[in-house]
């Protein structure tokens, strides 16, 4: 029997999704099963990808009428991620969330500063010579933004039209359509729409109507959208040029503008 766009849809594999959080509270889908709970609840996320294949018996049991959603942010800059996950099934979909990618290291540091007040400034992480330009690829926050670079890794095993990109400045202004083209990418039908999201004044992004558990109105976690350290306007500048070609690269290689300028 032919297999129908759900039943090849069967083992998606969801990518970072640094900002609509696959595992809070977004409104399920049907025909969604969300294995990334079972996923985390492995110790140690340093082995993600290791564990993420041993975690596949963790993997909640599917239809042929739903997709398995993974969500695993650390793949999409994982050497070994596209090899193990097309060995694994070269069916999957593959979503990835981008942003500008400044504002994203700037997001990462914050992040880490939250936890570890102690570490080096941004500026000082940022640069191996600021005064000659010379930006630390090494420094993850900076490496993970390089997008084309890691993109081309996974265009060694999946043909682009398995990759779908979402933009993450899209995903806080128009919600409901990013989520559109991601169900048109899934082939499923347009469950989630924007009836299911308003914007909260209070948080400043846009937050569910109501979440999947109760009828209340559910926004993503505190971590989700807080306020950024300032970073001085010049090392903004600097590193924006850095990104430039890297930015273009990625632009042209999926056909899309995401207007990061
Ligand atoms: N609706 C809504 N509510 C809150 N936050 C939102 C939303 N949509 C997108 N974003 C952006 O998501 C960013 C956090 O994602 P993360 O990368 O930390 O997510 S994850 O760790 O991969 O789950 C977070 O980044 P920061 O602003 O740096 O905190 C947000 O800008």
């Amino acid at each position: 029997m032919a297999r129908g766009p759900l039943q090849r849809c069967r083992r998606e594999l969801c990518l970072p999704c640094p900002a609509l959080s696959c595992r809070e509270g977004t409104p399920r889908q049907p025909h969604a099963a969300d294995a990334t709970s079972q996923c985390r609840a492995w110790p140690g996320s340093f082995l993600t990808v290791t564990f993420c294949f041993a975690c596949r018996s963790l993997m909640p049991r599917t239809l042929d009428s739903q997709i398995t959603v993974e969500k695993t942010p650390s793949y999409f800059v994982t050497k070994e991620a596209p090899r193990r996950i097309f060995n694994m099934s070269r069916d999957t979909k593959l979503i990835v969330v981008v942003r500008n990618p400044v504002t994203r290291a700037i997001s990462d540091y914050t992040q880490t500063l939250s936890k570890k007040p102690d570490i080096p400034t941004f500026e000082g992480l940022s640069f191996r010579n600021r005064s000659l330009g010379l930006v630390d690829t090494s420094w993850n926050a900076i490496r993970i933004g390089m997008y084309a670079v890691h993109l081309e890794s996974w265009l060694q095993y999946f043909p682009l039209s398995q990759i779908h990109f979402v933009s993450g400045e899209k995903l806080i202004t128009d919600p409901a359509g990013e989520m559109g083209k991601v169900q048109d990418f899934l082939g499923i039908k347009r469950v989630i729409t924007d009836k299911h999201f308003y914007f909260n004044k209070t948080k400043g992004f846009p937050c569910l109507k109501k979440s999947e558990s109760s009828s209340l109105p559910r926004c993503l976690g505190k971590s989700k959208g807080r306020t950024h350290v300032q970073i001085d306007p010049e090392v903004i500048e600097q590193l924006r040029d850095f990104y430039r070609p890297y930015n273009i690269k990625f632009y042209e290689t999926v056909g899309q503008d995401f207007r990061w300028e």
